[in-house]
């Protein structure tokens, strides 16, 4: 599996910075992203799914550039976005599942996508209405879509909002289970616990960088001490 790497990548629109220069090279099983509203967490996920070009230096996956190179990027890297609905495109969710597949060229995307669905136990989802599905639902619906096209890396852009709790711990738990290497982007310290390293972006930059343990300590105790003027809202 690639390494997903960072070189001097930076984003700006309309002349204002919103990352800076960022070289990272992401390898570890389990990588998270804290930071507050606004810091640049959602950037950041766009450019490692090669959904946006850094306007700055290069995202590379092995040595392909995500943005330039869809088809190594498809392959690649998967991402689910925060809001499922976003994502979902299709009224039923056998072509929502079967789309990624045909479009990644595969042959029988159709029955690939059937046995996604029944991988999770959801075979009986194929002709359900999307429209008919619960959030969390749709949640495990995206996820499915993802996995079936078998990236080597998930992106998880804040999977947890807007879930209920017992949600939140089975989505948790198909996570965990996951073979692919996954960077999950959060706010919420919590839901980065244990993993093998935590990126803090703060203001686009990176404030620090290491085990879960050290960096979620330092980050809890910064936003308890942060003041109103610190946030997002302000700006
Ligand atoms: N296309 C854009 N045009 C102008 N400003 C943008 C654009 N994209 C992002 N921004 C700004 O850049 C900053 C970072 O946005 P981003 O969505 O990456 O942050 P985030 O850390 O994911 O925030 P949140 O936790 O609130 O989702 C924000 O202040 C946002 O308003």
């Amino acid at each position: 599996m690639g390494e997903i790497r960072l070189e001097e990548a930076g984003y700006g629109v309309a002349g204002r910075e919103i990352l800076q220069l960022l070289t990272l090279a992401l390898g570890e099983r389990r990588i998270g992203i804290v930071g507050r509203n606004g810091s640049g967490k959602s950037t950041l996920a766009r450019l490692l799914a090669g959904l946006i070009a850094p306007t700055q230096g290069a995202v590379t996956v092995a040595g392909d550039d995500l943005f330039a190179d869809r088809k190594a990027a498809l392959a690649r890297v998967g991402i689910l976005f925060q809001n499922p609905d976003h994502q979902i495109i299709f009224p039923t969710c056998g072509e929502e599942v079967s789309f990624g597949l045909a479009q990644q060229g595969r042959r029988e995307a159709e029955a690939a996508a059937r046995a996604a669905l029944e991988g999770f136990g959801k075979g009986h989802w194929w002709a359900r209405p999307v429209g008919s599905l619960s959030g969390g639902q749709r949640h495990l619906l995206c996820l499915i879509s993802v996995l079936a096209m078998e990236p080597e890396w998930l992106i998880l852009d804040e999977p947890f909002a807007g879930l209920d709790i017992p949600t939140t711990r089975a989505l948790h738990r198909r996570l965990d289970a996951i073979a692919q290497r996954v960077v999950m982007i959060s706010h919420d310290p919590a839901a980065l616990e244990g993993f093998d390293r935590v990126i803090w972006l703060e203001r686009g930059a990176v404030e620090a960088d290491g085990p879960a343990s050290v960096v979620l300590a330092r980050f809890r105790a910064a936003m308890e001490g942060a003041g109103d003027d610190l946030t997002d809202l302000a700006g």
